[in-house]
């Protein structure tokens, strides 16, 4: 059974609200969404976030790949359009975005890759009810982010160079606008995502080292 802290939901219960006789109180999550296009480097800034401040990552697309070798019923429906670049139907994801949150003693939550549309955006809020505290766009041109994908040696069905232009051709007309939305609710820090990696952190370092100051 799940622990007590979330049989009510979100926003999630303080632990330490809980352990003395005070009625619990309600704390949000804090979630991150982290979105680029692919191969923008998302999961290596991420792996750094979360060492650096100890967040917990939550990569929808390692989600999905892990749901889609699992004996799951969308195993199919996820393999067939991940090796098209296309977009999973939304309700599959926020399903595995909430259990992963449901499951996590962390209240800092990084979520990777998503949301890569307008869809995707509203289930999570609607789902979740849950809003990100700001977001952070890996912004890279896409001859790198093709360089950088097709020299990745990770086995995944989508690394070659047709799925690739779709992803890519998915990107600009689904996550751009979602991009351009956070940016009109002054949500967004732009990353310019060409760089080493440890150039490209030290840009989002003080984003998170912000964020823990105002926190205190
Ligand atoms: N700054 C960088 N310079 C060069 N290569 C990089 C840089 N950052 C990441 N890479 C490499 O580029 C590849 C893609 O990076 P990463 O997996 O982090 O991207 P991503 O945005 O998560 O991609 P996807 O959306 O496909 O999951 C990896 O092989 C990674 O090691
Ligand atoms: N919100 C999401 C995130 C990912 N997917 C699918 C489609 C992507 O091409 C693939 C790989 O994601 P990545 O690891 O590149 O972030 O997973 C999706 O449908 N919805
Ligand atoms: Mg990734």
């Amino acid at each position: 059974s799940l622990p007590q802290r979330f049989t009510t939901g979100f926003p999630f219960h303080a632990p330490f609200q809980e352990k003395g006789g005070i009625p619990p109180k309600q704390v949000a999550p804090l979630i991150t969404f982290v979105l680029g296009g692919p191969g923008s480097g998302k999961g290596t800034q991420c792996a750094k976030i979360v060492e650096t401040f100890g967040f917990k990552h939550l990569s929808a697309g390692d989600l999905l790949r892990r749901e889609m070798i699992s004996d799951s019923e969308y195993g199919s429906t996820i393999l067939d359009t991940i090796s098209e670049g296309k977009i999973v139907p939304s309700e599959v994801t926020v399903k595995l975005i909430l259990r992963e949150m449901e499951g996590s003693d962390n209240q800092k939550f990084l979520i990777d890759g998503f949301p890569r549309s307008e869809e995707n955006r509203a289930a999570f809020e609607q789902i979740i009810g849950a809003e990100p505290r700001f977001v952070l766009f890996f912004d890279c041109p896409e001859e790198e982010m093709v360089k950088r994908v097709l020299s990745r040696n990770e086995g995944r069905i989508d690394d070659n160079i047709d799925t690739m232009r779709n992803r890519l051709k998915v990107f600009e007309a689904l996550n751009l606008p979602v991009i351009d939305y956070y940016s009109k609710k002054g949500k967004l820090y732009r990353i310019n995502a060409v760089g080493t990696v440890d150039e490209i952190f030290e840009q989002v370092r003080p984003i998170f080292e912000a964020c823990e100051h105002e926190a205190k």
